[in-house]
């Protein structure tokens, strides 16, 4: 395998840990998952954004930068391969969409402090699935905190991934993911796989699967 860190992202419900896992497996690759279950103000913003989003963001900048630096740190001489279900620029694209202006500023200076002490992945997988898809994989996950969120919310998300994508030259394999089933259809996965096999240059690379 050609990269040592690999890093899937997409919208909420996209499907980034279940390939996250997959991907992992088969490439006997150490695993970076998210820890979203520990933030204790997760649920209360999805009741309340005004009053929570500020305390909500700075916690998973912390949690993920002291996550991501642990890891990263730390060489596992069995596993040359790392896969992530989150890049920690999520951290500043979320905050965007969440804080007003002036806390967003203060969020940014921060947050450009401590993602110089951070290695950038080799390579993003981009899932991009349309909203009416991630809001039925909200449903059947059934996340109770989860079920307020709106269309709206999943479509903003969707543009800020999507421009921060191309005004950056990440390598980035972008799948057309409606419709993914990567448990269920090898065939899915091994077109991730492949594409990790081929010889990309920096920027986006479309795939779609069969
Ligand atoms: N920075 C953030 N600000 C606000 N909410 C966030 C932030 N990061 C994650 N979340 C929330 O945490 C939960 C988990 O989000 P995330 O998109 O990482 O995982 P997921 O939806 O379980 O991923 P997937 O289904 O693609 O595996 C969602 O409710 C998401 O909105």
């Amino acid at each position: 395998m050609k990269y040592r860190f690999i890093t899937i992202e997409g919208n909420i419900g996209a499907g980034k840990t279940t390939l996250a896992h997959l991907l992992s497996r088969k490439l006997n690759a150490r695993l970076i998952l998210e820890e979203f279950a520990d933030n204790p103000f997760l649920p209360k913003f999805y009741e309340n954004q005004k009053q929570y989003a500020f305390p909500l963001e700075l916690f998973f900048m912390a949690e993920r930068f002291k996550q991501l630096k642990d890891m990263l740190q730390t060489k596992d001489m069995f596993q040359s391969v790392t896969v992530s279900d989150y890049l920690f620029t999520k951290c500043l694209l979320f905050a965007k969409v969440n804080l007003p202006e002036e806390e967003f500023r203060l969020y940014q200076k921060l947050f450009d402090i401590i993602h110089q002490q951070l290695i950038f992945p080799d390579i993003l997988i981009y899932l991009h699935a349309p909203v009416h898809q991630l809001k039925q994989n909200i449903k059947k996950r059934n996340r109770s905190y989860e079920q307020s969120i709106n269309d709206d919310y999943l479509f903003t998300l969707q543009e800020t991934y999507t421009s921060y994508i191309k005004q950056h030259n990440l390598k980035t394999i972008f799948i057309d993911a409606s419709n993914a089933d990567f448990l269920a259809n090898e065939k899915h996965l091994q077109v991730v796989l492949d594409a990790l096999d081929a010889d990309l240059s920096d920027g986006q690379h479309y795939f779609t699967l069969p």
